[in-house]
């Protein structure tokens, strides 16, 4: 089933720079990395799909509502992970999480229980957040993504900042919303290392503009690995 649709999406600032004419979807379990250099458009791309920024043009759905006309509904089916985390620093991990839930409808001790798990901060959840290392408020800040259980995770760089072991918790729990719940992600990242073992697809964006979105699999019918596959796909476009 088809989670996140994205037809023809354009957002163009006052300085002509953004995002141009990006094309993609998300079925159930797919993850999509969205790959591009800093400043290809990678993060005006998420908000755009999101609403945070008005695009220019194109249609986004998600979950088959229109995200100009049914973003609530929309918003219930998704977790997002955009910017730097912004806890609440003087209450505790588990007082975030409990205060952000309230925000839906039906999330009870068990699964802030089990997000916190699932995130490796049970034994800090009592600790207020300024006591967080920077990759403990990534994580909490994954919680919150996590805890309404969506079906689509939208993730900006969210292994920026994060130590190895940081990194693994992470793909860890991607790898097993995909692969056991069906989850579809979007999951933005300028290198290749981070998304190489996780995606299923891979979107190229570069100068603000759309290259192509492809299958895993059909670039591996032809290149070795994703870094040549990219290079070659960027290749006479400025790098
Ligand atoms: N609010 C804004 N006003 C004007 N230009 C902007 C704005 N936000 C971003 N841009 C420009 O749009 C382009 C895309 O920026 P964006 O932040 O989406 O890139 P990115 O791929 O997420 O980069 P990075 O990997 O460095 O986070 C850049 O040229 C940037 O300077």
């Amino acid at each position: 089933m088809e989670l996140l649709s994205v037809k023809n999406l354009t957002k163009l600032y006052k300085n002509n720079r953004g995002i141009k004419n990006l094309n993609l979807t998300i079925n159930e379990g797919e993850v999509v990395a969205l790959l591009g250099p800093n400043g290809a458009g990678k993060t005006t791309a998420i908000k755009s799909i999101l609403g945070f920024t008005n695009k220019t043009s194109g249609e986004v759905s998600i979950n088959g509502y229109s995200c100009e006309t049914n973003i609530e509904k929309a918003m219930l089916e998704t977790g997002i992970m955009v910017g730097k985390p912004a806890p609440y620093e003087f209450l505790t991990g588990y007082k975030n999480l409990k205060i952000h839930s309230e925000l839906y409808k039906d999330i009870n001790e068990e699964k802030i229980e089990r997000v916190l798990q699932e995130v490796e901060l049970v034994p800090y959840k009592d600790e207020k957040v300024a006591n967080y290392s920077t990759g403990m408020k990534q994580r909490l800040s994954f919680a919150k993504a996590l805890v309404h259980e969506p079906k689509l995770l939208l993730i900006d760089e969210p292994f920026s900042g994060l130590d190895i072991e940081g990194r693994s918790i992470m793909k860890k729990l991607l790898k097993k919303l995909s692969y056991e719940n069906n989850v579809g992600i979007l999951i933005s990242s300028h290198l290749i290392n981070d998304i190489n073992d996780i995606a299923t697809k891979v979107c190229i964006i570069h100068d603000n503009q759309w290259l192509e979105t492809t299958y895993v699999e059909n670039i591996f019918e032809k290149y070795n690995n994703l870094e040549e596959y990219y290079l070659d796909k960027v290749k006479g476009k400025g790098v």
